[in-house]
Parts: C-alpha cells; structure tokens; sequence
C-alpha cells in the first residue's frame, strides 16, 4: 500500500484549529478506503515559535519539508508579532524557498451555500483563479531608509521577469485547456503601470499561440472586480499577478459565500519540491480559539492535495462529502449565517466518508 509523508504546518490563530480537522480528515479517508497510508509530521513553526526563538521557523528548517509528499498548512499572522515579520518568516518563506510558483484558487457555490449576489445562479460561478506565486508585488525587492527622518523612504518593487511570466502564462493556459470552457482572462493593469504589465501582457499573447484552442480575453484588474460581481458566467479561469490575483480571490470567496470555504494549492508544476495546500483565509483573530472556524476551505485543500497525489477517487469522495455537508443548514459555520463549531462539521464530513465506505463494501 502506498504511503503518503505530509507536513502539517498549522501555524497561528484559526490555523491550530483547521488543520486538525483536515488531517482528521485525511486519516478517515485512508483508514475508509484502505488504498493509501500518511504519515504525518507537526511542524510547530509560527507565533509561538517566534516567541521562543525569535524567528517563525528554523533557518534550515525548509530541508525538513523537501522529503514530503505534500504539505498542509495553516496560517501565518498573530496579534503580537507584525503581519509582515509572521507572513515573511513562515508562508513566503516556504513558498519562494520551494518554488511553489503557482497559486491555484478554485471558486464555486458549494450546495446548500447562499452567495451574496441575487442575479448569480450557482453555475453561473465555477472559476479557478491562477496566481503568480513567486514574484511581482510580493518579490521582496525594496527598502526602507532614513527612518523617523523627514526624508524616510521606502519602496516595494514589483518585479517581473519574463521566465516568471512564461511560466505561469503556459501554467495558466494549460488548467484552461484541460477545463471544459477552455477559457481564460488575463488580468493586467498595463494604462497605468507601464513596464512590466506591458511585458505581462505581450508575454500573454506569444504563450497564446501555443494553445489556438484556448479562447483568451485581457481586462484590467480594476473593471475585473466589477466583472466578477455582474457577468460571473462570462469567467472560467483566470491569471493574474500576485497582488491582484490575492485581492480578486478573497472577492472571489466572499461571492461565492465565505473566505471560510475556499481552498489554495501552491504548487511547484514541475514537481523538484511539494506543494504546500492551505485555505485562503489567514489566522481570523476574531474567531480564533473558539472552536467556530469554518473548516470547509482546509477540507477542499485536502480534496486539491489528494487530486495532486493522483488520488483521484479518494478526492472525489472527499468533495461529494464536504458537497453533502454543506448542503445541510444546521451544519453551516457562523461566517454561513450557522452555529455549527468546527468540530460538528468535522464529525459530519467524516460520518460521510464513513458511510460511502460501507456503501462501496455491500456493493
Ligand atoms: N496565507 C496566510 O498565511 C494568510 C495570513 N493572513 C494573516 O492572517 C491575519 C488576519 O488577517 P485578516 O486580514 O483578518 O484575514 P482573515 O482571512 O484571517 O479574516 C478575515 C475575516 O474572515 C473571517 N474568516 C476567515 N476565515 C474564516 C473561517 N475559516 N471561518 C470563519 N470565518 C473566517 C474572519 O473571522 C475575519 O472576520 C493577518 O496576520 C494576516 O497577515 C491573512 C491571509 C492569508
Ligand atoms: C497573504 C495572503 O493574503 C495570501 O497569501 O493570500
Ligand atoms: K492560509
Ligand atoms: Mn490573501
């Protein structure tokens, strides 16, 4: 029987308590299916760690992770310590040190979910945002001078390079061609920024040709917000930078009923080191340590992480399981309008998971 290693980084606030369900979870699967084994590692990195050390995981501590499978991981971000010391040290340490360059972001209205919108139908809605994962506004490149002087300054650069925009151009047109629509929008801002968005753009179109049975649009990330929220049905898949694809995706939850829900890959496509699965909510500082945290955006980033294994029957009874709890009202988390805890859906995605065993073993 194969045996899977995975990496649980549960790291702070909500995180603690999601990534326990998930990999409670994951052990139900296997211990239902009898088709694999994990083997999980703890990684406690994060807030409390920093306290103690005073960094958000050991310098060599990513030499730890490049024997896993795949890894599951929280968030990074405690009420203490600034947002930027904790995503730094821990997420993008992890991402940019694995090269973990494409975000993938699939967005639906789950069954049972009530959206936002009142003129979108939920198959109107069936999206996967590609963010680029390793660069652009998040390369790290800047710097902060004469500080508390009135000559302080500071800069975030937004690096581009081209093999960074070919390679999440070809990743993103290809998850286009393998979905039924075989649609994707790329997303720029190249009126106002006018260096690097112009080579996104012109990127985009040489990485078309290779694909003529891709259909493409280009809109500004700006008019793309009011898109989303009007012509849902107009998108499929969808690439952009780092920044705008961060912001469109929250958007892209909420609309499709809670950040609570929604799942992320980061993935490496070409597969040196494994790819890290988190919900793309963070820590939820209001929630946090209550128990109430939706665990349903944690659940589907284990249905992303079992389809990255090739474990595509486990992942599908996963999703029809989290499809069947979400449809039930009393098992709605509070950000659903519900007062299920965690531990209540928990309970019920794996009571399903359970119940399919039995089924698939009468039959
Ligand atoms: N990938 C990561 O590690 C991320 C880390 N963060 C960090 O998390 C901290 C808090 O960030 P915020 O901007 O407040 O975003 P957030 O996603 O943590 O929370 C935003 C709102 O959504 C609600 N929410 C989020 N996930 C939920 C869930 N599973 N169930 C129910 N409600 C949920 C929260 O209660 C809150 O009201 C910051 O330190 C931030 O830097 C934020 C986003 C991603
Ligand atoms: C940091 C953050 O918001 C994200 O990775 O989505
Ligand atoms: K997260
Ligand atoms: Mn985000």
């Amino acid at each position: 029987m194969k045996s899977y290693k995975i990496a649980c980084i549960p790291g702070d606030g909500i995180g603690k308590e999601v990534i326990p369900a998930g990999q409670t979870v994951l052990q139900t699967l296997a211990d239902t299916l009898e088709q694999f084994s994990f083997e999980f590692s703890a990684f406690d990195w994060g807030g409390d760690y920093y306290r103690q050390h005073g960094v958000m995981m050991p310098d060599d501590g990513l030499e730890a992770l490049y024997d896993k499978d795949a890894i599951l991981f929280g968030s990074a971000g405690d009420p203490q310590i600034a947002d930027h010391i904790t995503l730094w040290g821990l997420r993008l340490k992890i991402c940019q040190g694995l090269d973990q360059y494409a975000n993938v972001r699939p967005t639906r209205i789950l069954p049972g979910i009530d959206g936002p919108l009142k003129r979108c139908r939920p198959e109107d809605l069936d999206w996967v945002i590609v963010r680029e994962n390793s660069e652009g506004e998040y390369s790290g490149v800047g710097g902060r001078v004469h500080q508390g002087q009135p000559l302080e300054a500071a800069t975030d650069v937004s690096m581009m390079t081209r093999a960074g925009i070919e390679r999440i151009m070809r990743f993103a047109f290809s998850l286009a061609q393998s979905r039924p629509r075989k649609h994707l929008t790329v997303i720029t801002k190249s009126n106002a920024q006018r260096h690097a968005m112009v080579m996104w753009d012109e990127i985009a179109v040489e990485i078309a040709r290779e694909y003529p049975d891709v259909t493409w649009d280009k809109e500004l990330v700006d008019a793309a917000t009011a898109r989303m929220v009007n012509k849902p049905a107009t998108l499929d898949t969808i690439v952009a930078t780092n920044l705008h694809a961060d912001i469109l995706s929250d958007l892209a939850a909420a609309l499709a009923g809670s950040l609570g829900i929604a799942p992320t890959g980061n993935i490496d496509p070409e597969r040196r080191y494994p790819s890290m699965f988190e919900p793309i909510h963070g820590s939820a500082f209001d929630i946090m340590g209550k128990g109430l945290a939706n665990p349903i955006g944690t659940f589907w980033c284990a249905v992303m992480l079992l389809s990255h294994l090739g474990e595509e029957q486990a992942a599908t009874v996963l999703m029809e399981s989290i499809e069947t709890v979400t449809a039930d009202a009393t098992l709605h988390t509070g950000d659903l309008g519900g007062s299920a805890t965690t531990a209540q859906v928990t309970e019920a995605v794996c009571g399903h998971i359970r119940n399919h065993g039995k089924i698939q073993k009468v039959a």
